[in-house]
């Protein structure tokens, strides 16, 4: 069997790691994990992880690190015939800590993308929250104005997106990441990729990753639903 590719994606609100991600899912066949979805989920299926998880997200908070890591590692542990690419966790330090002692990562991607790119998108972002499916009315709108492409049901566009919201929310990724960052930096696999634009970030990861991943893992991996 061909080596397995254990990837992290990282980047502020509205840069891009769930866009980006969806490319390399579709082009690298990698499984695309987001701990958003993971705790959507598990919030809609009522478990005592989800039930706690909702009242921290209810009040715009972050999920403690205890309960993100006893609904995510078990799960990364199943996972143990997947290449894949998790998107939004770790977010603190612990959670890196705890993520190192169930895997090694290799390689980590973080997206550095200017305040105002950031600001303009996400007061343009539009989101199904069921699927947890992302628009952007200039970038990728949907077919129908206001409906999700798949089920028709209606768009949403969250608070916590307005530009308001945005500078406490910038400024705590920063605070968080950071030491993130240079625990990866110091491991040898961050690659950083700065820029305004998806579409010209996008070359450079995707020949990133052409040298990293060996083309049989390109084909003996497919996208699953998370265990
Ligand atoms: N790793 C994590 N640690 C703590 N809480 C998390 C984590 N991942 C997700 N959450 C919780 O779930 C919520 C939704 O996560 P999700 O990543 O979908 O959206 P977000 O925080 O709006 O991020 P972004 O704007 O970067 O896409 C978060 O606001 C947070 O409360
Ligand atoms: N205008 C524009 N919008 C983009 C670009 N890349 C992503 N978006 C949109 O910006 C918003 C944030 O992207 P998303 O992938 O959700 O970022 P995340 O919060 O880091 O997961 C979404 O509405 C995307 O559709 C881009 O290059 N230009």
């Amino acid at each position: 069997m061909a080596k397995l590719f254990r990837a992290v994606i990282m980047g502020p609100p509205g840069s891009g790691k769930g866009t980006i991600s969806e490319r390399i899912a579709q082009r690298f066949g990698l499984t695309h994990l987001s701990s958003g979805d993971f705790v959507r989920e598990n919030i809609a299926a009522n478990t005592d992880a989800g039930v706690l998880a909702k009242t921290y997200i209810e009040r715009g908070l972050l999920v403690p690190d205890h309960v993100m890591t006893r609904l995510l590692l078990p799960r990364l542990e199943e996972m143990t015939r997947h290449s894949w690419l998790m998107d939004g966790f770790p977010r603190t330090l612990a959670q890196a800590k705890a993520l190192n002692s169930t895997c090694d990562l290799d390689l980590v991607i973080s997206l550095n993308i200017p305040y105002e790119t950031l600001k303009d998108r996400l007061s343009d972002r539009w989101i199904h929250p069921a699927s947890g499916r992302v628009y952007n009315m200039g970038f990728n709108p949907p077919r129908v104005q206001g409906r999700d492409d798949i089920s028709g049901e209606p768009l949403i566009h969250h608070d916590d997106d307005k530009p308001e919201a945005l500078v406490a929310r910038l400024r705590q990724y920063k605070d968080l990441a950071k030491p993130i960052i240079n625990l990866y930096k110091s491991k040898g696999i961050l690659h950083t990729f700065s820029g305004t634009d998806t579409d010209r970030i996008w070359p450079y990861i995707n020949s990133l990753l052409s040298t990293k991943i060996p083309s049989t893992s390109q084909t003996d991996t497919q996208r699953i639903p998370m265990p």
